[in-house]
């Protein structure tokens, strides 16, 4: 397991990380590129070396997404069903690069699949969380018309994690979408109702609402940069923190 310097004490004990289904598909168009995966678990790996306890939630959007399927001509709630059975696919290919770095690691999903994973059982997940496993909750939350950010902050909720952290493709949340604006600023800070009122597109309204409401700390951070995911943990200045 990769060493990091004892310097570097977490400041969240739990965390709920959330990657997006396009991270995993690397430079390639569609799928899942190994090398994400296990980028994503040496990450990883350093985290559980200094005692953080983490719960995963993968999306699927490198697979399926629902609202896409549905624009094509399907009905949506098919295509949210296909959409949340890709996360569970990407679950298990997690899991199985965490477990090829020594990393124990449990897949739950919110869809019964007896035989392929265990069902989602918020107690369970608790103590397995607690005895150091990896959780990866997947199959979002079981109900169509949902994101998978949701799933992350409604899981995070429930199993009482100290932070919520959305790995993504850009640095943190900006004024404009950054990859459309280049002239786009990013926040060091910022408040649930600033992202809410300034309709930052960083994640579904659904899941700004439920966070705020629970007052659950969100940090936004850029999961291709190497160290970022460590220093996020460590409480360094990094991506965007939302709270407040
Ligand atoms: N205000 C904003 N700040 C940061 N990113 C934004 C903003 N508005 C839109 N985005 C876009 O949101 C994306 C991050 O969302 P994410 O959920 O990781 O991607 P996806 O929706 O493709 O799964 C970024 O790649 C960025 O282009
Ligand atoms: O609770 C949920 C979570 C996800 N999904 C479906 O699963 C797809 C993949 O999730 P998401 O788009 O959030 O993945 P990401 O963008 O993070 O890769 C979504 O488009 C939805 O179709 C759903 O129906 N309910």
């Amino acid at each position: 397991m990769a060493q990091v310097p004892s310097s570097r004490q977490p400041k969240y004990k739990r965390i709920l990380l959330k990657l997006s289904g396009e991270a995993l598909m690397g430079t390639e168009g569609f799928g899942i590129d190994p090398k994400v995966l296990d980028r994503m678990s040496l990450e990883i790996g350093q985290l559980i070396g200094i005692g953080v306890q983490i719960g995963l939630v993968i999306g699927g959007g490198n697979l399926f997404r629902g609202a896409a399927l549905h624009a094509a001509g399907m009905d949506r709630v098919t295509g949210d069903h296909m959409g949340m059975l890709a996360t569970v696919m990407n679950a298990l290919a997690m899991r199985d690069s965490l477990e090829r770095s020594n990393i124990q690691t449990r897949v739950m999903s919110a869809i019964t699949m007896e035989g392929v994973t265990e069902h989602y059982d918020r107690r369970k997940a608790m103590r397995y969380l607690g005895s150091g496993d990896v959780v990866i909750f997947s199959a979002g939350t079981g109900n169509p018309f949902f994101t998978t950010d949701t799933a992350a902050c409604l899981r995070g909720i429930e199993v009482d994690a100290d932070l919520v952290l959305k790995a993504t493709k850009v640095d943190g949340v900006y004024n404009a979408d950054p990859m459309k604006d280049p002239n786009a600023e990013r926040f060091d800070t910022l408040t649930y109702d600033q992202v809410l009122d300034l309709k930052l597109g960083v994640m579904d309204l659904t899941a700004i609402c439920l966070i705020r409401d629970h007052k659950m700390p969100l940090r936004v951070f850029n999961m291709n940069k190497p160290g970022a995911l460590l220093n996020a943990v460590v409480g360094s200045a990094e991506g965007t923190l939302i709270e407040g």
